[in-house]
């Protein structure tokens, strides 16, 4: 079984050490900054996107392990338009429940906990430690950071990142592309596109 990891920086290297850990064989990465970018960690870099799209074939499955949220989605559609086959990477230590519903591209990493009836959107991060609560759905590509929580029934909007260690108040709405920073605590709904932080979590005003 051989996975192809579009996406060669340090989140890809979380996403191929789970991998392995699952039992891939295999793991071949690939970057825009091949050929300058030869290796990530201990994998070998093997082409860019162009590529990966003209091999798509040659995989069991692909992941894109780009942290930006929206390029990851343009690169993500545009493997799965070429016939790729998108795997989700759930890390073994991960707990999921069998009634969440997880997405195509969907990466889960190390003892992050995703409950009951709660709902991954294609593309989604689900990292390290964090904690998807009962209900919530998270918006497709968006980003739940290391050590995050969102309490029961959050609406997470599409590309939308809550930070590190950043809490969300249950049953609250965060809105598309909104980004909540690290160590916030989201007491309100976030209007889709702003950016909140502190403790309660206000607008960032630059
Ligand atoms: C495995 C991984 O690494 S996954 C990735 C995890 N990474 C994260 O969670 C990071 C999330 N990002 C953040 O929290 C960022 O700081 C953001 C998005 C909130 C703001 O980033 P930018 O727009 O670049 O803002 P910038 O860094 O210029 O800061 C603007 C001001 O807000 C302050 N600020 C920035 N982030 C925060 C925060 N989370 N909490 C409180 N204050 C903050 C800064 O100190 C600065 O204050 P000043 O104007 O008084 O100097």
């Amino acid at each position: 079984m051989n996975l192809a990891v579009l996406g060669a920086r340090g989140h890809g290297k979380v996403v191929a050490d789970a991998a392995e850990l699952l039992g891939w064989d295999s793991v071949i990465f690939f970057d825009d900054a091949w050929p300058t970018l030869k290796t990530n960690g201990p994998w070998v870099v093997d082409g860019d996107t162009s590529t990966l799209l003209n091999r798509v074939a040659d995989f069991d499955g692909l992941v894109v392990a780009i942290g930006n949220n929206h390029i990851r989605a343009e690169k993500q559609n545009r493997l799965s338009d070429a016939g790729g086959k998108l795997v989700t990477i759930v890390h073994p230590t991960a707990v999921i429940s069998p009634y969440a519903s997880i997405g195509d591209g969907v990466v889960v990493f190390g003892n992050a906990v995703v409950n009951a009836c709660a709902v991954i959107g294609s593309g989604a991060i689900v990292n390290t430690g964090a904690v998807v609560e009962h209900d919530c759905t998270v918006g497709e590509f968006a980003h739940v950071s290391p050590n995050a929580a969102l309490a029961g029934g959050v609406n997470l909007g599409r590309e939308a990142w809550v930070g590190a260690c950043a809490s969300v108040r249950q049953l609250l709405m965060v809105g598309a592309g909104a980004i909540v920073g690290m160590g916030a605590v989201v007491t309100q709904d976030v209007p889709p596109g702003l950016t909140v932080i502190g403790s309660p979590a206000k607008m960032l005003s630059r």
